[in-house]
């Protein structure tokens, strides 16, 4: 098997006239949680369908798992569970029963069906639950069952398109924790949509940021906070005069240290640095300059700045 669980080269779709794919060029290792971040029809659907073998690509080339996907998309999805807009659940059978019926489907023999069933519906908190008919569910219990779907034949690989799509905050909790400990428990590869920043920088070790079907950044969320802006210092007191400013800029380590940026509100100073650097001496220079410093924070570009910021170029 090769190395990355996902490969695309050059990787192009059009609908018509609109390019929804436009030269995806991406590897995702194994056993990371790739996050795919981008507005309202940026791509990430199309991707995920080209990846699956269930869309032709107009150009380029797709490999998951080893197998290409124009070729060989039937072991693609024998090898790999997916999420997409519909979770794919019989509303009106119990929680169990979907999940006995697509373990059938997936041939599973008989003990090792009843013990998976039991250790993915225990795992995501819904053994109690487990007589219920899914139609009476919440939309965020829904959710969970459709990943114990998803990972029913242990993929090593698995699909999430927008999984806490349409959750409320709490639910979308619930879930990201889940599939934070399915992938710990089960090192399986997540290869997971989504628009909400924040689902990328707790569950995420990379993301790909893609607008109009072009991929504009990839990396750690670190990484692309780091590419994005300067990390800032921000001092929160009172006494911050003109004078003291003044004073502060005039210092010889403040000119070594770089400051590009002093912005004064009435009660905190953030100053922009070109690099994270010890807080003690300006803060010890505040302090000889008059000023009572409460609190100091260091601050580097969240990853909703970092997404603006490439969207707006
Ligand atoms: N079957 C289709 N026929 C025509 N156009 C399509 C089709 N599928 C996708 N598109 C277009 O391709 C572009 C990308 O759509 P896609 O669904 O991949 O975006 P997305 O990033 O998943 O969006 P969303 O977050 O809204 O689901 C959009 O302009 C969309 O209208």
């Amino acid at each position: 098997m090769s190395a990355n669980a996902i490969r695309t080269t050059q990787l192009c779709r059009s609908f018509g006239s609109v390019t929804a794919l436009d030269n995806l060029s991406l590897e995702v290792p194994q056993g990371i949680v790739f996050g795919f971040l981008g507005a309202n029809g940026s791509g990430k659907t199309t991707t995920i369908r080209l990846l699956l073998g269930i869309l032709e690509p107009t150009a380029g080339q797709a490999e998951v798992l080893g197998f290409d996907c124009r070729t060989h998309s039937h072991a693609i999805r024998q090898r790999t569970g997916a999420l997409l807009e519909h979770p794919g659940l019989y509303e009106r059978l119990s929680a169990e029963d979907n999940l006995e019926f697509y373990a059938r489907a997936w041939r599973i023999p008989t003990a090792k069906r009843r013990s998976r069933i039991q250790e993915l519906l225990s795992h995501m908190g819904l053994w109690q639950r487990r007589h219920q008919r899914v139609g009476e569910w919440s939309r965020g219990m829904k959710q969970k069952l459709a990943i114990a779907r998803a990972m029913l034949h242990s993929p090593p690989l698995i699909f999430l398109d927008e999984p806490t799509i349409g959750l409320d905050p709490v639910a979308a909790a619930a879930l990201r924790d889940n599939i934070q400990e399915m992938v710990a428990r089960e090192g399986v590869t997540v290869f997971l949509t989504t628009h909400n920043l924040a689902e990328a920088e707790k569950l995420c070790q990379q993301v790909g940021v893609i607008r109009q079907g072009k991929l504009l950044a990839v990396g750690h969320p670190d990484e692309l906070r780091s590419q994005a802006g300067n990390p800032k210092l921000e001092i929160i007191g009172r006494g911050f005069t003109a004078n003291a400013i003044d004073w502060l800029e005039s210092q010889p380590l403040i000119a070594e240290i770089d400051i590009s940026k002093i912005n004064n509100e009435s009660d905190r100073l953030t100053i922009s640095l070109h690099q994270f650097i010890s807080a003690a001496p300006i803060v010890k220079m505040l302090v000889q300059a008059g000023v009572e410093v409460e609190e100091v924070r260091k601050l580097s570009p969240t990853l909703e700045e970092v997404f603006l910021s490439l969207m707006e170029q």
